[in-house]
Order: C-alpha cells, then sequence, then structure tokens
C-alpha cells in the first residue's frame, strides 16, 4: 500500500541582520522588507526579520499593517531585575516581537551561551507568549563522509533537547539548522547532508504535540531551498538576504506552486 502522505507545514524564511548594518541602512532595510508581505502572502510562506534591538520599535511600526513577523537576536532569561545591560523578553513581547532567536553559534562561540542558558531563554520566551527560534548545529565539518551526519545528529541532540526540556510539549519552536562550518562561507552545506541530518532531527522531535518547523541557515540564498526541500520548512538567512531582491527570490521559489 502506497504510504498516506502527511501534510507538509507551511513554509517559513527569515533573515537576521546580526550587527552588519547601522542604523539608517536598518529602517531602510526593513521598509524594503515591508514591502515584500503580500509576495509572501501569495506565496503562502511566512516572512519575518531579525534586525537589532535598538531598531525593533521603528521597525514595529514600518511593520504594522504587513504579516512580517518580527524578530529579535536575543532575549535574557528573567522578565525583570538587577540584569544590567540585558534584554527582558517581557519587554521584547511589548514591543511587538513574535519570535526570539536563541543560542546562535556566534553567541555560543564569542558570548559563551551555553545549552542551559539556551533552555532558560526558552522557557522565557515560551512564557512572554512568543516562538523560540533555536539555533543548532555541529561545530566542524567531518572529514569522513560517512560519519558526517551521525556525528551531526548527535552534536544537534543534546541542543534540541535541552531547549525542549523547558518548555511545555504544545509550545511552538523552529529549530535553525546551522552548521557552524557554513555559516559565513562561500556557499552552503551539501543539500545531501542537510536534508539527511535534518530528516534525522526531525524525527527527534516527531513526537511533539507543538508545531515545529525546521529550518537551514549557513549561506543560504537563491537556488538553496530547492534542494533542501525534503528536509526543511524554509530557511534562515543571512549575508544573501541583504540584498532584498535575494529575499525576494527566495520567497518565490519556496512558493506553494513551486
Ligand atoms: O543567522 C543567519 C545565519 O547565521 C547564516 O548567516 P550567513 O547566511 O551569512 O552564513
Amino acid at each position: 500500500m502506497a504510504p498516506i502522505p502527511t501534510q507538509r507545514e507551511k513554509r517559513i524564511v527569515g533573515t537576521s541582520l546580526k550587527m552588519y548594518f547601522d542604523l539608517p541602512s536598518t529602517l531602510r532595510y526593513i521598509d524594503a522588507v515591508s514591502q515584500l508581505s503580500s509576495a509572501a502572502e501569495q506565496a503562502n510562506v511566512d516572512l519575518f526579520v531579525i534586525p537589532d534591538f535598538v531598531t525593533l520599535l521603528s521597525a514595529k511600526g514600518k511593520l504594522q499593517n504587513t504579516s512580517i513577523q518580527l524578530g529579535a537576536q536575543d532575549t535574557y532569561s528573567e522578565d525583570k531585575g538587577a540584569f544590567t545591560g540585558e534584554v527582558s523578553p517581557l519587554t521584547l513581547k511589548q514591543a511587538g516581537v513574535n519570535i526570539v532567536e536563541i543560542g546562535h553559534a556566534e553567541r555560543r562561540r564569542l558570548f559563551g551561551e551555553t545549552d542551559q542558558d539556551v533552555a532558560k531563554k526558552a522557557a522565557a520566551i515560551v512564557r512572554n507568549g512568543m516562538v523560540p527560534l533555536v539555533c543548532i548545529g555541529e561545530k566542524s565539518k567531518s572529514n569522513i563522509a560517512s560519519q558526517a551526519v551521525g556525528l551531526a545528529v548527535s552534536e544537534c541532540k543534546p541542543q534540541i533537547t535541552a531547549a525542549l526540556s523547558q518548555i511545555p510539549d504544545d509550545a511552538e519552536v523552529i529549530l535553525a539548522y546551522e552548521p557552524v562550518w557554513a555559516i559565513g562561507a562561500a556557499e552552503p552545506a551539501g543539500a545531501d547532508h542537510v536534508v539527511t541530518v535534518t530528516q534525522n532531527l526531525r524525527e527527534l522531535v516527531s513526537g511533539r504535540k507543538g508545531r515545529t518547523r525546521i529550518l537551514y541557515g549557513g549561506s543560504a540564498g537563491p537556488g538553496t531551498f530547492d534542494k533542501l526541500k525534503d528536509g526543511v520548512d524554509g530557511l534562515f538567512l543571512g549575508r544573501f538576504a541583504h540584498d532584498v531582491k535575494n529575499l525576494e527570490t527566495v520567497i518565490q521559489e519556496m512558493s506553494d506552486g513551486s
């Protein structure tokens, strides 16, 4: 008997500006992204954008009448208190943020963010009614092709388990699989690798009640999604979305019809 096809999730694409742009450039960029709202709706693709903290309120204003979701690049795990320099998840929610990115490879490497920190932040994000976008990925590329998938999955597994351990089973989560070695590179990780790893990760979370979408990130851009669509629900873009035309192209490539 032919297998019953499972209904796939609505696709989702977004970009983090990291710290690439200054204030005026960020505002111009958000203006340009706001023009992609109807393209995303027509393609039946969720679209999100993650600027720096300073720009969140202005960005919210610019995205007000669109279906584009606003993200933040990090949060603290407590809502209030003596935590100089941190940003509260409660404040992010009040500022209109829908999605909060945590555990990005740069935060883990440069700022010492641990799986335990990510877990506490995930709980804080869900507690405040937002969706955690949890970045996961293996640090190095295995030279032995036959072992690469197994090593990637075993490195990602505790990252996922830690984040999910602190949130209700029915909470929505987005997992961004970003092999660390593919971030900031000339091209994305190989399609076979990404598809096999993400299919394994999906099995790991298949028992969850909450919506769990899996994205790929790491030098992704136009042309990437088609190669990965058997494994992922969308893309998390970095540099190759700095030209908004590329983001528009990716949205079209992810369209339901394509
Ligand atoms: O947050 C996005 C990812 O780290 C990917 O960045 P990238 O596409 O510039 O490599």
